[in-house]
């Protein structure tokens, strides 16, 4: 990173809005010791917690707290931080803030803290995007992964990998300069051996990270089929309240219905659609084009079907629209009134349940053949939370890994292909990342974070 250029002061309510026991008004800059040496009305010795006087300009009291002072770069931002830990108050913050920025900072955009602390090289960007997930995590599962990717985990893997990225680059490179015995070099220091050993490397982290982006993301699973088969019925049965409206007349959901839920600590959005069928009625035909439209941005169909019915020439039109990339499972429901056996099998390539949604027979082995179609690897346990992002820029590397592969014995073309691959590599943790990239992940972020 460059030599970090002197920044303004930033200032911000750090707690989260509302009335709290306690509040926390942050500020980074420099010059903070003098500015703590106003605000507090004493000398705050390094990283020693004083209760102070916190006073506006005219003498007034604002509130009585502790002051912390953490000279830079020993601290979150790595530049001088100031904290005024007050009574949680939603006045008495916003009275601390104000007199603050009279003060001379500026109030903070949304993750300006930690971007300042990346930007200080106290934290790449994966971590930094870690900050931001640990507070939104959804489940303990998720917290965990969030904390492990923040502790460097997931940096420490691509570290790795763009070490050695660098090595074979080094050795590729050093053959440009004697072109007549290049390919021979190649082979004797064995860097397609060393090439394919990365690029398994590389599967076995993205396949961690894929893990953790589910606990992150999220899958959508949308439940279709005619009308009246029960899908509201397994959307409540899967939520564990009623969310949806249940009758046994067809065509009662008109709307699409999303609910959120967590299985084993992943998170699952389940959608309930409008039963499927001819319709002259208008707000019907709108439902149903909404439930194609969801269909369209699903990870995952359940396709609804009644037992007693089995698998009808409409269900074959429906199975024949789906999206050819969409994993689907055939869900026979109403077993109760079948009298058929609960369970799960493969039929044809897809999976195929028997359950009841009204009984709630079946519903542990739904929620197991979620997980498992998912790729839920069955624990947190060493996974790492990461985005979209890290996923794409993991296949974007494989795959020059992948041609670099093909094209070895042209010298340059395989160095060029492994430059990219690093470049790629590089653009998780932010060695290479343009300002909009970053103007984008810490935009996502809350103020005062
Ligand atoms: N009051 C308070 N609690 C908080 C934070 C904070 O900013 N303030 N954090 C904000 O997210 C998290 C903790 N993260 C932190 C990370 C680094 C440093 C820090 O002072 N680092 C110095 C010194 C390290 C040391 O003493 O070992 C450094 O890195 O040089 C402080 C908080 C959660 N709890
Ligand atoms: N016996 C039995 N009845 C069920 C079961 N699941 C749903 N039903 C009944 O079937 C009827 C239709 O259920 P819904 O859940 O509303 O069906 P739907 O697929 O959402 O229907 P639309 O919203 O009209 O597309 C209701 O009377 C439910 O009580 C089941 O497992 N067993
Ligand atoms: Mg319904």
């Amino acid at each position: 990173m460059t030599q970090s250029p002197r920044r303004d002061t930033i200032a911000a309510i750090a707690t989260a809005p509302g009335r709290g026991g306690v509040g926390v008004v942050r500020i980074s800059g420099t010059g903070l010791a003098e500015l703590g040496l106003t605000l507090a009305g004493k000398p705050l010795k390094p990283r020693h917690a004083h209760y102070a006087d916190f006073r506006s300009s005219d003498g007034e009291l604002i509130d009585q707290g502790l002051a912390l002072f953490f000279p830079g770069p020993h601290s979150f931002t790595g530049e001088d931080v100031l904290e005024l830990q007050g009574h949680g108050g939603p006045v008495v913050m916003q009275m601390l803030l104000r007199r603050c920025l009279e003060l001379g900072a500026r109030l903070a955009e949304p993750g300006e803290f930690t971007r300042r602390a990346f930007l200080n090289d106290k934290l790449d960007l994966a971590q930094a995007e870690s900050v931001a997930d640990l507070i939104d995590a959804g489940s303990e599962a998720a917290a965990r992964s969030a904390l492990r990717s923040l502790a460097g985990a997931f940096s420490g893997e691509i570290h790795t990998l763009v070490e050695q990225l660098i090595n074979l680059r080094m050795l590729v490179e050093a053959t440009l300069d004697f072109p007549e015995e290049d390919i021979d070099f190649l082979e004797a220091a064995d860097a397609r051996g060393k090439l394919a050993s990365l690029h398994g490397q590389l599967q076995k982290v993205f396949g961690t990270a894929r893990q953790g982006s589910l606990l992150r993301e999220g899958m959508h699973v949308v439940l279709i089929g005619q009308p009246n088969v029960g899908k509201s019925s397994l959307m409540n049965a899967l939520a564990g309240e009623d969310v949806a409206i249940v009758t046994d007349i067809a065509g009662t959901t008109r709307d699409t219905v999303r609910e959120l839920i967590q299985l084993d600590g992943v998170p699952m959005h389940i959608i309930d659609t409008a039963g499927l069928r001819q319709t002259d009625d208008t707000v019907e035909q709108i439902g149903i084009a909404r439930t194609w439209a969801a269909v369209e941005k699903a990870d995952l169909a359940l396709l609804l079907i009644d037992s007693r019915e089995g698998i009808t020439e409409h269900d074959r039109d429906i199975l024949g629209r789906l999206p050819e990339r969409l994993p689907r499972v055939h869900v026979f429901n109403k077993v109760d009134l079948t009298g058929e056996a609960v369970g799960h099998a493969e039929e044809d390539g897809h999976a195929v349940l028997r359950l009841s949604a009204k009984a709630g027979l079946g519903l542990d082995e739904l929620k197991r053949t979620l997980l498992d179609m998912v790729g839920w690897g069955g624990t947190d346990a060493g996974v790492f939370l990461a985005r979209e992002r890290h996923l794409d820029a993991i296949r974007r590397a494989a795959s020059h890994l992948e041609t670099a592969a093909l094209v070895w014995q042209q010298v340059e073309l395989f160095a060029e292909e492994l430059r990219l691959a690093q470049n790629a590599l590089a653009s998780i943790t932010g060695e290479f990342s343009a300002d909009d990239l970053l103007g984008e992940i810490f935009s996502r972020f809350c103020i005062g974070k």
